[in-house]
């Protein structure tokens, strides 16, 4: 009833419905839809790949709903005019379409008309978002009870169109217990530990993030982070650099506070302070033994990871895994593509695996929160604890981009919020960001449309 609702309310000038049924229960949904369609008085046309007549269980008491001809799907010639529901398939699909599904498929691109996807665009992964062969794109899809994972992974959702999730009865208990530990991003994921302003705060409560900068030709990274750290909420921001950068990095800071921090040594001595709250180290540091060095003495605090500092572990990762293990801080690693395949080949490699799943294996072997970039980012915790995030603007892939959403974790760290929700948040803020500073967004710009915290 909700599909059809959907097309006689999206499309109420098609001059025909065509509706394509499948072997299992996606089909059973298509036969109920068309028999509700025909009962509007719309006109229609059903076609269906194999034979009808095997249909079993449930699909085949929804085929009997429907009266009229179900023609061979081989005989489908798109005409211009034709809405198409897709009801091939959807959660049970198993292996590869058929190809007498993807020449359909073929057909109807040809001719460019609108779709809507039943549960899921037949061809589309609902776990991992692959696209089996060929996938049908939809204007509109509508799915029951709650989104999926191929609802919101690469390149599922680029083919759903828009995502209508219909509420056909079921508890949500149950739902929940079905999705086990993931969820969309949203602010009730997090939102406990967004903590109001206390009117006695004083910046010091509010958190000391520190930022560690690159050498003299790459300090640009490490101010970004820094800034959006400040403008995230921490109280008080320190860019650490190293003394042949200063004046660079001087040159360009107000409301950030500069140190000098060059050797190992000098960073040890200022770790005793323990008001510093939280630590940035990657966006244009350098790959290098300094970035391990450093990398290593925080394991124990509350640490981002990001680009040079991820790269820097390349080849010696254990070393950085086992140290995050026995000292037990709040470390996030903030891998893009390219670099998590270079900390996590074998997982990267595996294409069994959905984005997910890869983020969660991979936050296992590290024993950090994985916030794995992309226009479809996953944060993963070695705790099983997993979050697909849904807001972020296409226009955020712009250099530098990486670098505030950095800042933004660390001024969460340094506020307190634990490793996970911490990730999670900034993601969130990182696009809602993205959606105010709108398109042609440069780094910069994104900075200055961070907005507060949701309370
Ligand atoms: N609570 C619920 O579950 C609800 C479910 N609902 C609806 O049910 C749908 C799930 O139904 P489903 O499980 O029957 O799976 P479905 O997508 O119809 O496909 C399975 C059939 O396809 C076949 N097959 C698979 N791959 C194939 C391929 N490549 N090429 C050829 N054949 C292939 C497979 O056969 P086999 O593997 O045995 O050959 C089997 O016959 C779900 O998406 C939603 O629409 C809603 O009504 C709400 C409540
Ligand atoms: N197509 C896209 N849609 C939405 N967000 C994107 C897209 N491409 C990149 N992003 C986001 O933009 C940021 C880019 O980070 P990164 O690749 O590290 O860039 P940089 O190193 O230049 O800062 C990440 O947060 C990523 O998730
Ligand atoms: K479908």
């Amino acid at each position: 009833m909700a599909v059809s609702a959907a097309a006689l309310r999206l499309f109420p000038s098609a001059t025909r419905f065509v509706v394509l049924c499948g072997p299992g229960n996606n089909g059973g949904d298509g036969y109920v839809a068309a028999a509700a369609l025909a009962e509007s008085g719309a006109s229609l046309a059903v076609f269906a790949p194999g034979d009808v007549g095997k249909l079993k269980g449930d699909a085949a008491r929804a085929r009997a709903t429907y009266a009229g001809e179900v023609h061979a799907i081989e005989t489908y010639e798109p005409r211009t005019g034709d809405v198409v529901i897709d009801a091939l398939f959807g959660a049970g699909l198993v292996r590869d379409l058929p190809k007498a599904v993807q020449e359909a498929i073929s057909r109807v691109d040809d001719r460019c008309l609108p779709v809507i996807a039943v549960d899921l665009p037949s061809g589309i992964d609902g776990r991992s978002g692959a696209v089996r062969g060929a996938s049908f794109t939809a204007t509109h899809t509508v799915t029951f009870m709650a989104a999926k994972p191929g609802h919101l992974l690469l390149p599922g959702r680029t083919h759903c169109g828009s995502l209508e999730v219909f509420d056909i009865g079921i508890p949500d208990r149950l739902v929940r217990s079905r999705a086990g530990d993931l969820r969309i991003n949203t602010p009730a994921v997090w939102q406990q530990h967004a903590r109001g302003l206390d009117p006695a705060t004083h910046k010091f409560k509010r958190g000391h993030l520190v930022v560690f900068s690159g050498p003299q030709t790459s300090t640009g990274a490490a101010r970004l982070s820094a800034m959006a750290g400040l403008n995230a909420g921490a109280g008080l921001v320190t860019l650490a650099s190293p003394p042949e950068a200063l004046a660079a990095n001087a040159a360009h800071l107000t409301a950030v506070m500069l140190k000098e921090i060059g050797k190992a040594g000098d960073l040890a001595e200022w770790l005793k302070d323990r008001r510093l709250g939280a630590f940035v180290l990657g966006p244009g540091f350098g790959v290098g033994k300094k970035a391990r060095e450093f990398a290593l003495m925080l394991c124990g605090r509350a640490l981002v990871l990001d680009a040079d500092a991820v790269t820097a572990f390349m080849e010696r990762r254990t070393e950085l895994f086992d140290r995050i293990a026995a000292e037990g801080g709040q470390v996030v690693m903030t891998p893009h593509e390219g670099e998590f395949a270079r900390l996590f080949p074998e997982i990267a490699a595996d294409t069994a695996l959905s984005k997910i799943e890869k983020a969660l294996a991979a936050a296992k072997l590290s024993h950090a929160v994985i916030l794995y970039k992309g226009s479809d980012t996953v944060v993963a915790a070695p705790s099983g604890r997993a979050v697909v995030n849904a807001n972020a603007p296409p226009w955020l892939a712009t250099a530098g981009s990486g670098d505030v959403l950095t800042g933004i974790i660390g001024a969460h760290l340094a506020q307190g919020m634990p490793a996970f929700e911490a990730a999670a948040a900034a993601v969130w803020r990182h696009g809602e960001a993205g959606m105010r500073a709108g398109r042609g967004t440069t780094a910069e710009t994104l900075v200055e449309n961070i907005a507060p915290l949701p309370e």
